[in-house]
């Protein structure tokens, strides 16, 4: 599944509803991930920014409504083919302790049978845009510091050049002058090789410092979707205010 650059959305979810336990969480909810820009969906614990990553990525299927993705509506049952064309990272890094640090990034491109060079050649272009070098790709997980990790982690998602690209809170457990520098390797490999990208994020400063647009969500509702400096002059509500008045 490739992304047509000139398609408007990546990703759209079209009048999706879900509840847990009779309790609705997202009712007629729609959205749509641009092509090729980092989106952020940003709100308080609880208001579904989870969740609505698992809708995407098919972890979780809705009540109601429809998922597209890359132009085409997809099934819960075409999960594993939809999946294959996202890259996953999350803040608990999940990276298997067992292989070093390279054998975790060229992981399942071993299991999609790359020839070896083509592995090679991914693997020392991931590295060298994320700035780890030979003797941090043959650490083991616990031999690799916070933000190593957490690099690791994003040239593993990003192996099999997903055209879609989600990050849950991706960013967060290292110190904020660690989180700068990943900052800066990722928006120069998002420079060289543009994706769609969903960023979870409580913290609005990182919305602001990575994204094109953000997404303010409250109670499963989004209640503003605009370009960043859009949403940091116009605040659609008190709430997204508020957010920017605290956090930036
Ligand atoms: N599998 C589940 N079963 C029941 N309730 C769930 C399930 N997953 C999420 N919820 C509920 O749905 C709501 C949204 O959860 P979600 O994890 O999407 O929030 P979030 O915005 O990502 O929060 P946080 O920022 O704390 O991670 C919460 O009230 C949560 O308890």
């Amino acid at each position: 599944m490739q992304v047509d650059s000139t398609l408007k959305a990546a990703v759209e979810l079209r009048n999706i509803s879900l509840s847990f336990d009779s309790q609705p969480l997202f009712q007629n909810f729609s959205f749509e991930l641009p092509t090729e820009k980092i989106t952020a969906i940003v709100g308080a614990s609880g208001c579904g920014k989870s969740t609505l990553l698992k809708l995407i990525n098919g972890l979780i299927q809705p009540d109601d409504g429809e998922i597209h993705i890359c132009g085409q509506q997809v099934s819960h049952n075409d999960q594993a083919e939809w999946r294959r064309h996202m890259g996953y990272a999350v803040q608990q890094i999940g990276l298997f302790p067992h292989l070093s640090a390279a054998n975790n990034v060229v992981l399942l491109a071993q299991l999609e049978q790359w020839t070896e060079s083509s592995i090679q050649e991914r693997l020392s272009y991931l590295a060298e845009k994320m700035g780890l070098d030979q003797a941090i790709l043959s650490r083991f997980p616990h031999e690799l510091s916070g933000g190593q990790a957490q690099r690791v982690g994003l040239c593993r998602a990003m192996m099999l050049k997903p055209p879609i690209l989600l990050l849950d809170e991706a960013f967060s457990a290292v110190d904020p002058i660690t989180r700068m520098d990943i900052y800066q390797y990722f928006l120069r490999l998002q420079e060289t090789e543009p994706r769609t990208v969903l960023l979870i994020t409580h913290d609005m400063r990182e919305a602001v410092k990575l994204s094109d647009h953000i997404a303010v969500m409250q109670q499963g509702e989004i209640v503003q979707f605009a370009p960043v400096e859009q949403v940091v002059s116009q605040p659609a509500t008190d709430y997204v205010a508020r957010l920017v008045q605290e956090h930036i």
